[in-house]
């Protein structure tokens, strides 16, 4: 029977499934970080457990560390965060766990360092216990975000119980005008199918829009299928995907990669396999997006204006859109594009990779960041800053007045010190604009990595096409 490429990689993980019982799934990868791990060490200590397989466990310090240049442990933020550091590297090195610690020069966001590492491969379960980990699902990975109860018990048996998800194909094709990113595509998919049409389900990405991202794009939109509601994002691995994967640190080399790629071959969803449900986007001349409110979905086109609750007649919806207007302090029929802004934030797992440096860096060349805008960019990991400072893209964002960071979570959640203040506003590539996501009172606009760029050298919330 023609299979899906979650249902192929499940059948091969899958140690136990008996009638009436949650099945069972083996898994490759355990990726961890100091915010979601403490209380699930803690439990196998209660219980005298050891981890079962450390060496497919990699521990990173990203949510409570401090982005500033020269971090050392007395800048962390406070007591709580300081506590969740420590006892991180404690655990590590009492259970024999690798650590990405706070000075290793493979340190970064967990969602970035694991792509990046070859320590995700195509075909693997990989887990972590935070809810973005559906990034890796780029390259063809079932990649799920689970529960610190979860965390603790893969770590003592390298399996994980759960519920089968549904299967789910959003199929996006067409061209988007130049400019537009995969950013622009993510907040368009929930924008149009809203941010629970992927409950239960496992979402593949397919179609030529897809098809034609580099893997950092499709990482940019699996990691955003947890804003649609969905346990995980994927794409199917092709050339694009094998060419990413060959050479990194922990992918296979030599013989064993080129068997490696006809298995990774034989993943994508075979012709005439049946999802549980199916929808189809076109983004033929899609324009940069921006988000106006408090919910992911809440977006719409930079050249349009912020909407009219009046103008929705479901009661509950109005209420909504007031509700988020009022947080946001925007007024209906405001153009986006006078909508000026405090805080430019370039980084987090959605959008922090170097091609994200590089495409905000071609918009920020030469100009200076606009008068009374604080404008930070925070590589997601070491090798990414490295790298954008052999390029010459940290030069170019700190003669424009960016400040130019050490890798981390940063003002994404702003659990490390890295904030805005009430009534702030910011441009941010980040992945949430809830309130008090950035900050308590702060104002959150998602953005791409252009759109960002330019709205830091405009002082608004700026059409990339048009500075
Ligand atoms: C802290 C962690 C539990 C959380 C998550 O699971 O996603 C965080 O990374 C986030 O982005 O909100
Ligand atoms: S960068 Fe943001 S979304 Fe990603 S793991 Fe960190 S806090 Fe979560």
């Amino acid at each position: 029977m023609p299979r899906t490429m979650f249902e192929k990689i499940w059948d091969t993980h899958v140690v136990r499934d008996e009638p009436g019982e949650v099945p069972m799934l083996y898994i490759d990868r355990h990726l961890t970080h100091e915010a979601t791990s403490p209380q699930a060490f803690a439990g196998l200590r209660t219980r005298g457990l050891q981890v079962h397989r450390p060496e497919t466990v990699v521990a990173v310090i990203d949510h409570n560390v401090p982005t500033m240049p020269g971090r050392r442990l007395v800048d962390v933020v406070d007591d709580q965060s300081a506590v969740c550091i420590q006892t991180m590297e404690e655990n590590a090195r009492d259970f024999g766990v690798a650590l990405l610690d706070m000075d290793s020069e493979d340190q970064g966001i967990v969602h970035v360092v694991g792509p990046e590492l070859g320590l995700s491969l195509p075909g693997m379960t990989v887990v972590c216990g935070d809810s973005h980990t559906s990034t890796h699902g780029a390259l063809g990975i079932f990649a799920v975000g689970i529960g610190t109860s979860e965390v603790e018990h893969v770590l003592a048996t390298q399996c994980l119980l759960q519920q089968k998800p549904k299967t789910m194909n959003i199929r996006i094709d067409g061209t988007p005008v130049s400019g537009v990113s995969a950013k622009d595509i993510a907040l368009f998919v929930i924008r149009t199918l809203g941010t629970d049409v992927g409950t239960h389900h496992v979402i593949e990405f397919s179609g030529s829009a897809v098809a034609s991202l580099t893997i950092e794009g499709r990482m940019t939109l699996c990691n955003m299928a947890i804003e649609a509601g969905a346990r995980a994002g994927m794409v199917a691995p092709d050339d694009v995907t094998i060419d990413y994967v060959r050479g990194r640190r922990f992918a296979p080399a030599g013989d064993l990669f080129e068997r490696a790629v006809e298995q990774w071959k034989s993943l994508a969803t075979d012709p005439g396999a049946r999802f549980d449900s199916e929808y189809r986007l076109d983004v033929d001349g899609l324009v940069p997006q921006v988000t106006w409110g408090t919910t992911p979905g809440m977006a719409g086109d930079i050249t349009g204006t912020v909407p009219d609750p009046a103008a929705e007649s479901d009661p509950v919806a109005r209420a909504g859109i007031e509700q988020a207007l009022e947080y946001m302090g925007l007024e209906p029929g405001q153009r986006f594009q006078d909508v000026g802004v405090d805080t430019v934030f370039i980084g987090s797992c959605t959008n922090s990779r170097v091609e994200d440096l590089r495409i905000a860096a071609d918009h920020v060349v030469g100009r200076r960041v606009a008068a009374g805008v604080r404008a930070i960019v925070v590589p997601g990991s070491m090798s990414v800053r490295r790298q954008a400072e052999e390029e010459g893209l940290a030069d170019i964002f700190r003669r424009a007045g960016f400040e130019w960071r050490e890798p981390g979570c940063s003002m994404c959640i702003a659990m490390n010190g890295d904030h805005l203040s009430a009534g702030e506003r910011c441009a941010s590539t980040s992945n949430r604009n809830f309130e008090g996501r950035q900050g308590r009172g702060g104002r959150t606009h998602l953005v791409s990595p252009a759109t960002a760029a330019a709205t830091a050298v405009t002082g608004r919330l700026a059409d990339v096409r048009r500075i």
